[in-house]
């Protein structure tokens, strides 16, 4: 409180300017006669700059280049940096170039926008023969924003996108335009000679196919898009964190948006790795803004995301949804590793302190990142995985949580993961505070997180893990008619596995009152590309050999059906999860269910006993019974489509699997 002698003041404890007060006096302040008589601030020393531009220079460091020289510790004679770039954007023009102009575009590197790139020092055109006639497009510069950081990837979505916004806790709030999921009925696949005999065609399939031909039209169509446009993004990263078996992908997209997603969901290269880069093993052109064109061949929409494996590539015509981007390379992987007789797996993945791996499958909203994120237990990943020869491991980099009703109490390791870096899709904030609104349907009820693997505190990095000790089948039972859970043998897994049962709700839709069964061969057949049986063989050899046991646990309705029951509390459903890991309910006490054969325990610590038993739940007795038969019955027609196809040893399994589904 004491002022220093020459006139200056200190601050009080409250932080209120004070000064001595000569009696009878307004206080008065002296200047000190060393100082001169105008009032500078001498404490901070100036800026070494002589212009605003130059103040502005002076902000940015240099970085490291993205790629460090090699043999800079002497091993190797040094690329230098500018033929290492060269080099790099090569490689990108020829990822760009036309095919029936066989020339690519001339790109630059940086953005178009900012001053000091507008004399490029590196630029590369692709030409494989002297073109013949020059069009304006091969004349045009297409700037190349290579890997950038998620700090630079909010400053071009704040800047260009609209609807873009960072949110109160720092993430980047998107819209993901028209389409607010995936498309499954607009994803075609090329189909050749070698893609006709090997991948699964026809009724329950996912891949529709294609001609070569229409895939280099909207080929051609969706790399002209992408150099028409000033800049566009490249994302050059890795999938599967099993080193021998990881895959190079490029991104190459229009949008911010779509780069901090694939930044996230995909292995981050360290500038090393980046380094070595070289020729990516797959390639996707998102060119989502733009529609593909009707006139075209077997488009049946302004959508189309095709798959042409023999060229490792995949456009995206008309769907701006990050997701296909996502599940396109997990198609990739479920074609590329089953050829090396690892199997791809649509499932969470986590690990216990003793090395006790399990796997969550289930269908979209069933609880895999839900569930596999625990936070006494390493997160491995929360939706698609390898098993090989040496145990699991995780495909992607990051997690993709939906978050409508996100609460930061049930649900606080995704609560926290959604901060700066984090992309939120198609959630609703506060105009002014940005707080996001997680009840908030009004976009889509599909709201979504993408966020690094790392911000899961618990996550197991390198995310890979010996092989699994318990399969858990996850199914959303809208009827309520499925236990919350049940003890499987190896043949009730395949069959539930095979069969892939989850309930989808109406929802707000108006007049639909009746939950509607929808089967999903492995627990993903929108993803897999060879038939169904294919893998579930491998996984029953792979749970044999490991000794796993299989689960099945309902996340679903409990006390009757979707409108009158209600959906099992997430609390008791982690309960069970927590036993399963812990192995207490390997010896549980059990009793078989009528019609579905399931083994229920009747008792798990932690969950009330009468909801173990769905009979229990449902006051309407009968209408449990008819629900349950329904239920049953949908299950039988869905699995004629499988009854020809043997699986096993001499086929030796496949009696056992048609054996442990319902008998009515
Ligand atoms: N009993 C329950 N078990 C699992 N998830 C539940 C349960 N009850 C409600 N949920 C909610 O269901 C959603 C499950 O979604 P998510 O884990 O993202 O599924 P997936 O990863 O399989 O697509 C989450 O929003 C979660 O909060
Ligand atoms: C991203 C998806 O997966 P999931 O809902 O299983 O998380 C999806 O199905 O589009
Ligand atoms: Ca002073
Ligand atoms: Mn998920």
């Amino acid at each position: 409180m004491a002022a220093n002698g020459n006139g200056e003041v200190a601050m009080n404890g409250n932080g209120a300017a004070t000064a001595r007060k000569p009696k009878g006096l307004l206080p008065s302040i002296t200047t000190s006669d060393k100082h001169h008589d105008v009032c500078h601030d001498m404490s901070a020393p100036t800026v070494k700059a002589q212009t605003i531009d130059e103040l502005h220079s002076l902000q940015k460091k240099k970085s490291a280049p993205t790629t460090p020289i090699k043999g800079i510790q002497g091993t190797f004679a040094a690329l230098p940096e500018e033929e290492r770039q060269k080099q790099q954007l090569q490689s990108i023009s020829a990822s760009l170039a036309s095919l029936t102009r066989e020339t690519g575009p001339k790109v630059v590197r940086g953005d178009p926008a900012s001053k000091s790139q507008t004399s490029p020092r590196v630029h590369q055109q692709h030409v494989a023969e002297p073109a013949i006639s020059a069009s304006d497009s091969s004349l045009k510069f297409t700037h190349v924003l290579y890997n950038l950081s998620p700090a630079e990837l909010y400053e071009q979505a704040i800047h260009y996108e609209k609807g873009s916004f960072i949110t109160s806790t720092g993430a980047l709030a998107t819209l993901s335009g028209a389409k607010t999921g995936r498309a499954p009925r607009d994803k075609r696949v090329v189909k050749d000679d070698v893609t006709g005999e090997e991948l699964w065609w026809g009724k329950g399939s996912p891949n529709i196919e294609m001609d070569e031909h229409t895939f280099m039209v909207n080929r051609e169509r969706a790399v002209d898009y992408l150099n028409s446009l000033d800049k566009v993004f490249v994302n050059d990263q890795f999938l599967n964190w099993d080193p021998e078996n990881r895959i190079k992908v490029r991104i190459v997209s229009a949008r911010a948006y779509h780069s901090l997603f694939m930044h996230n969901m995909c292995i981050r290269p360290t500038p090393e790795e980046l380094e070595d880069f070289g020729t990516p093993d797959f390639t996707i052109y998102n060119a989502g803004q733009f529609p593909c064109n009707r006139y075209t061949h077997y488009m049946t929409s302004s959508t189309s995301i095709d798959l042409n494996l023999a060229r490792r590539e995949m456009v995206i015509l008309g769907t701006q949804y990050a997701g296909e981007m996502k599940k396109g390379l997990f198609s990739v992987m479920h074609y590329l590793m089953p050829k090396r007789r690892i199997l791809s797996l649509h499932s969470g993945c986590n690990m216990g302190k003793d090395g006790d791996v399990a796997l969550f499958f289930g269908l979209s909203g069933t609880g895999k990142t839900t569930l596999s994120t625990d936070p006494n237990r390493y997160l491995i990943g929360d939706d698609e995985h390898c098993w090989t020869e040496t145990g699991v491991s995780n495909i992607e980099g990051g997690c993709y949580a939906k978050c409508i009703d996100l609460s930061r109490e049930k649900e606080p390791e995704i609560w926290n993961a959604i901060k700066f870096g984090t992309v939120l899709e198609n959630v609703v904030f506060e105009e002014h505070t940005r707080e996001v609104d997680y009840a908030d349907k009004s976009v889509t009820e599909n709201t979504r997180a993408s966020y690094p693997i790392e911000y899961i505190p618990n996550a197991k990095i390198p995310c890979v893990g010996p092989h699994p000790k318990n399969v858990i089948l996850l199914a959303c039972d809208a009827f309520g008619v499925l236990p919350p859970v049940s003890k499987l043998n190896l043949a009730q897994t395949m069959y539930h596995f095979i069969s892939g049962y989850t309930a989808l709700v109406a929802g707000t839709e108006e007049g639909v009152k009746e939950p509607r069964a929808t089967f999903s061969a492995c627990f993903g057949a929108a993803f897999i590309m060879m038939h169904p049986t294919k893998y579930a063989a491998m996984l029953a050899e792979k749970m044999q050999k490991h000794g796993a046991t299989g689960w099945l646990v309902n996340t679903g309705w409990s006390g009757g059906s979707y409108g009158s029951g209600s959906r099992i509390k997430l609390a008791y459903t982690r309960k069970i999860i927590d036993a399963i890991h812990s192995g207490s309910l390997l010896k549980a006490e059990y009793k078989k269910t009528k019609v579905f054969g399931l083994e229920i325990p009747t008792e798990v610590e932690g969950v009330p006993s009468e909801i173990l038993d769905p009979v229990n739940t449902w006051s309407n007795k009968l209408g449990y019974e008819d629900t349950l038969m329904k239920l049953a019955g949908l299950f039988k027609n869905n699995f004629e489509t499988f009854t020809d196809h043997k699986i096993g040893k001499d086929n030796e399994l496949t009696e056992e699997i048609l054996a442990a589904g319902p008998n009515f």
